[in-house]
Order: C-alpha cells, then structure tokens, then sequence
C-alpha cells in the first residue's frame, strides 16, 4: 500500500480495502456517481469519515454530484498497489490454514498464496486449492522471491520461532492467527486476527452500546 508515502492516518489506510471493495462492486454494476451517503449506508462508515478519509487525498468528491466511480477505483487501485500482484506464504496447513488456502482470495485482490508450509511429512508435496506444500524445514533451500509477507496459522507453541525463521528470511509483514503475542524487530509489521477477542468485544458492544 503506498498509503505511508501519502502519510495518511492509519485508521483511514485500513479503511481504503473496504471503500475500494464496495466502489468495484459499483464499477461492475455500471454505476457511475456515488454519494458519500450511499458509500456510508454500505461500508458503515458514517458519512463525515469517508468525506475526512477522502480529503487525504484531495477533492475527489464533488457537493450535490457526489463522487465519481471510475476515478475512484483507478484512485483505489493505485493507492492499493492493485496493479501489482503481491505474493503471500502460509506456514502452518491445519485446519485454519486448509480453509484459508481453499478461499480464493485473488478473486478479490491482486493478493495470491503462492507458497504453503507444513512440517507433516503426509502433507508435504501435496496441495490444497492450487497451493503447493513444501516442507518448513526447507525454507532457506526454496528461498522466498518477491515474498514479502507470511500468514501465520501455526499451532501457539510454535508461533515465535516460526515468526523469527519468518523475518530471518526477509519476510516484512506477518497476518498472525495465533493467539500469541509475537516479540519482532521494529521494522516488522504484525497483524493479528484473534477470533476469541473479536468475540469478546462484539459481547461487550451488544451488552454496553445497544443500537
Ligand atoms: N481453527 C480455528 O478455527 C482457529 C481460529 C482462530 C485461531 N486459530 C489459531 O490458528 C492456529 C492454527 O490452528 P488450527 O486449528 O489450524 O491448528 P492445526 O493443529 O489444525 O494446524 C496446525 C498446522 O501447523 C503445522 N505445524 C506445526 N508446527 C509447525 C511448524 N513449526 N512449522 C510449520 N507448520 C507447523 C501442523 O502440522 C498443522 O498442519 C492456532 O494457533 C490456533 O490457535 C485457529
């Protein structure tokens, strides 16, 4: 993403999948004007955010016309980089990971898992979707080119070591379904999806904030 060169806020860089997301749909639909209101009722995102998120990168919208859908998504997917292909690992071929390499994220987005890894003799050498499985153990012998970043669906107890073989190898960025807290280098970003804590908070949310 080269939101960082535009040095816009990071809640707003992590709402642009979502804006250009909906705006792809719209372009497929034939539409042509959307309206920050539209774009708010659809991505629930309240209206005066979307226009704040989109002041960061000029007057893109236009008062009483709204805003234009093809120059959105051209704006969106440059932003996003969507014309480069980025290459992604997957280390750890369980359960999360099988359903993770059976959805087809590049239907979506120019994102495309090009690697999987395993330490199960019976499921390296095979593939799941149309990912090949190669052994853990032989990361460096395959080497990663033009792979900058690693999902992470290993069991908790090797969540940090294989996250530490992952930057070793040049790996930038880590999608970490683990539940655990991994420790890297500063220069290393981490996601982490945690299911058990998103539950959490919707609990929270719905006894505390009813709509
Ligand atoms: N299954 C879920 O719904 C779910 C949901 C949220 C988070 N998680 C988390 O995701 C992780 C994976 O969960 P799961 O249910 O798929 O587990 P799993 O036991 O089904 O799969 C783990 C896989 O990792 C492999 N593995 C073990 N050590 C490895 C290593 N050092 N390097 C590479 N591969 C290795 C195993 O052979 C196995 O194929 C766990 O940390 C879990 O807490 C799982």
């Amino acid at each position: 993403m080269k939101s960082e060169q535009l040095k816009i806020p990071q809640a707003t860089a992590k709402r642009l999948p979502l804006y250009y997301r909906f705006i792809e749909s719209l372009h497929a639909a034939g539409k042509q004007r959307v309206s920050s209101t539209e774009l708010s009722q659809a991505v629930k995102v309240d209206s005066a955010t979307i226009r704040r998120d989109f002041s960061y990168f000029g007057a893109l919208g236009k008062k009483g016309y709204g805003y234009n859908v093809q120059y959105l998504l051209s704006f969106f997917r440059e932003t996003l980089d969507q014309d480069e292909r980025t290459n992604v690992i997957l280390v750890g071929v369980g359960n999360l990971g099988t359903a993770l390499l059976q959805y087809n994220f590049s239907k979506n987005n120019n994102t495309v898992i090009t690697h999987a890894f395993d330490v199960d003799e019976k499921k390296i050498g095979t593939k799941v979707g149309e990912v090949p499985v190669y052994n853990w153990d032989k990361l460096e012998e395959i080497g990663l080119q033009n792979v900058s970043i690693a999902v992470l669906t290993v069991p908790a107890s090797q969540a940090q070591k294989s996250a530490d073989r992952l930057v070793k190898a040049g790996i930038e960025g880590i999608l970490n379904f683990t539940p655990v807290r991994l420790s890297v280098p500063a220069h290393i970003r981490v996601h982490h999806i945690d299911l058990a804590v998103e539950l959490q908070a919707l609990v929270y949310f719905l006894k505390h904030y009813p709509l």
